[in-house]
């Protein structure tokens, strides 16, 4: 694996999320990152993403440099061949080939901008780094997937799944801003990786896209689609069909108590950060249903396996 910028990156799963766990266990260690630099660059903000992948590069013996790139880094040329006589100051050619002689892995969050559908699904950012980096790229959450968040969710889902096949619904709720539809995308296509029951549900108009969800049933009654849920994974995101709008906020998608009453005491999951009351109620992110945290901490333990699997692979 050179990269990880999406699911389909790794072929084993199954080893994938072993080894995750055995990191977690501290059944296994490596130093596979000694003498290596991860260089993370944030075009977006974050808690989880920022943090967890510095520990597990750090657990790997990695030194790690981190760079606000909207506000400190000079503004970026994504486009080739073109007259650089505006507002911006260097072309990612010589920005990606630079940081290729300071980092041996280069990670990158840059969203969509959730104005032009054809631009976000090109991943412009993502692969122009892909493109002019002579090292392995790693997606810290790109324009239409979340790969390491996915990852973790996978993992978590098989620590705490007791059912021969779950039923695991992912859960549109109403959110106040346009939110990019990457995380929701790449929890459809790890679902579809397992031997699960997958349901989405989402009010009509945000279905998301066809070529992600492919024959996966969408629900557009929620109640409906918790009935015998073993976990609820609940997002926001913006419609993909009327591109990166949000129509009125159906505040009736809120996830409360009341609506795990149709579920098998599902357990419930959210990447956070959270709008309480609005994306979940209280009354369910402060019950033993929610496992938000635990799900946050394997963010390392998901981060640490993919980087070791980049680094072992690129010696
Ligand atoms: C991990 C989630 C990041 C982002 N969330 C916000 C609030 O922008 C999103 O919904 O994609
Ligand atoms: N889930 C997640 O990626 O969180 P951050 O946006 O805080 O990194």
């Amino acid at each position: 694996m050179k990269n990880y910028t999406s699911i389909s990156d790794i072929d084993d799963l199954e080893s994938m999320i072993g080894e995750a766990r055995s990191l977690k266990t501290k059944n296994t260690s490596s130093k596979v990152g000694e003498g290596k630099t991860l260089g993370m660059l944030f075009f977006n903000p974050s808690l989880r993403t920022r943090l967890s992948t510095e520990k597990a590069a750090k657990l790997l013996g990695m030194e790690v440099m981190v760079m606000n790139a909207s506000k400190d880094g000079w503004a970026l040329e994504f486009e080739d061949g073109a007259v650089m006589n505006s507002d911006k100051a260097e072309h990612i050619k010589e920005a990606a080939a630079v940081l290729s002689q300071y980092c041996d892995v280069i990670a990158v969050r840059a969203f969509p901008g959730l104005k032009d559908r054809e631009k976000d699904e090109s991943e412009l950012v993502l692969n122009s780094f892909k493109k002019y980096a002579t090292v392995p790229v790693l997606n810290l959450e790109s324009a239409t997937g979340h790969p390491l968040q996915a990852l973790t969710d996978a993992i978590t889902i098989q620590e705490f799944n007791q059912a021969k096949k779950p039923k695991i619904v992912l859960s549109w709720a109403p959110h106040p801003k346009a939110l990019p539809q990457s995380v929701a995308n790449s929890f459809a296509e790890m679902m579809q990786r397992f031997d699960v029951d997958f349901v989405i549900t989402n009010p009509e108009g945000y279905d998301l896209d066809p070529k992600i969800r492919k024959d996966v049933k969408v629900e557009y009654n929620q109640e409906k689609a918790f009935e015998n849920a073993d976990f609820i994974y609940v997002k926001n995101w913006s419609s993909y069909e009327d591109y990166g709008q949000v129509k009125e906020i159906e505040r009736n998608w809120t996830v409360d108590k009341s609506k795990l009453q149709h579920t098998n005491n599902a357990r419930v999951m959210h990447c956070l950060p959270v709008r309480r009351n609005v994306v979940i109620a209280d009354d369910v992110l402060d019950s033993e249903n929610s496992i938000v945290i635990q799900q946050a901490n394997n963010r390392t333990y998901a981060a640490q396996a993919v980087l070791k699997r980049i680094l072992e692979c690129a010696k």
